[in-house]
């Protein structure tokens, strides 16, 4: 099954002389399970690409469907809730909460999408055990790390089981021990069989995928399947134990 088909998908802006074809007629199906990286030069349109296929934009042409239900012609309350319950975002800047403590950055969606407090707490607890950050639990993120602050981030977006994970640029921001910290993480989301699409400048990063896909220009230049992993990212958080 894919978990995300794409075809013909445009996201234009401007006019004229200033139009700008942030995404230029691509096609793509994302199967459960798959690890997929996109990389590219700066401006190609990675991050149009992956706000479309989440729903925070809209496209200006084509179709999307995330396990099989259109989301390009979803009205807005069907796209808002879609954004919270069946994708997780990781972003480059971590985007938490800086006046909640780590569990309550992770508590937050399960409670937007209507779980109850003790739900909450129990995913949140869950999930920062999964990452190794339990015992980060009560702190404020400005006192972690670069690396245990994405793993938060990482933590939130898995707190309402989404169908897919999108991470625009997870490791932008971390030094390279710190990338390995979330690489391992990932490499225990794909053992979990955690669809996850990210965007990436990083070839050690995109190494880690499954498959990988160069943009340019807004459209797709290279689709190339990556056989073999070294191994490195294999699994230390004992994800799902
Ligand atoms: N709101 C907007 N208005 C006009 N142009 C835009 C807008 N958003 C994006 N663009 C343009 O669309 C193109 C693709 O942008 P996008 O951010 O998707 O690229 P990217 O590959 O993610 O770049 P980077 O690696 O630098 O983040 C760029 O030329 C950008 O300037």
């Amino acid at each position: 099954m894919n978990v995300l088909q794409v075809r013909d998908l445009a996201k234009r802006h401007g006019q004229k002389h200033s139009l700008v074809r942030a995404v230029d007629g691509v096609d793509l199906d994302v199967p459960a399970g798959q690890m997929l990286a996109v990389m590219g030069p700066s401006g190609c349109g990675k991050s149009t690409l992956l706000h479309l296929m989440g729903g925070l934009e809209r496209p200006t042409g084509g179709r999307i469907w995330l396990a099989g239900e259109r989301i390009d012609t979803a009205g807005e309350r069907a796209l808002a809730r879609l954004r919270r319950r069946s994708v997780g975002f990781v972003f480059q800047s971590f985007h938490l909460v800086e006046e909640l403590t780590v569990a309550e950055n992770v508590e937050l969606p399960v409670l937007l999408a209507g779980g109850s407090p003790r739900a909450a707490k129990r995913r949140a607890r869950h999930l920062l055990d999964q990452v190794g950050l339990a015992d980060r639990a009560r702190r404020l993120p400005w006192k972690l790390s670069g690396g245990e602050r994405q793993r938060v981030a990482v933590a939130r977006a898995l707190a309402n089981e989404p169908l897919v994970v999108l991470a625009d640029e997870p490791t932008g921001n971390l030094d390279t021990a710190a990338t390995d910290e979330v690489l391992r993480l990932f490499a225990d989301l794909r053992a979990m069989g955690q669809t996850l699409v990210m965007v990436t400048h990083d070839a050690r990063v995109a190494a880690t995928a499954d498959r990988l896909v160069s943009m340019r220009d807004g459209v797709f230049v290279e689709d190339t399947w990556l056989a073999g992993h070294t191994g490195q990212f294999d699994g230390l958080f004992a994800m799902g134990d």
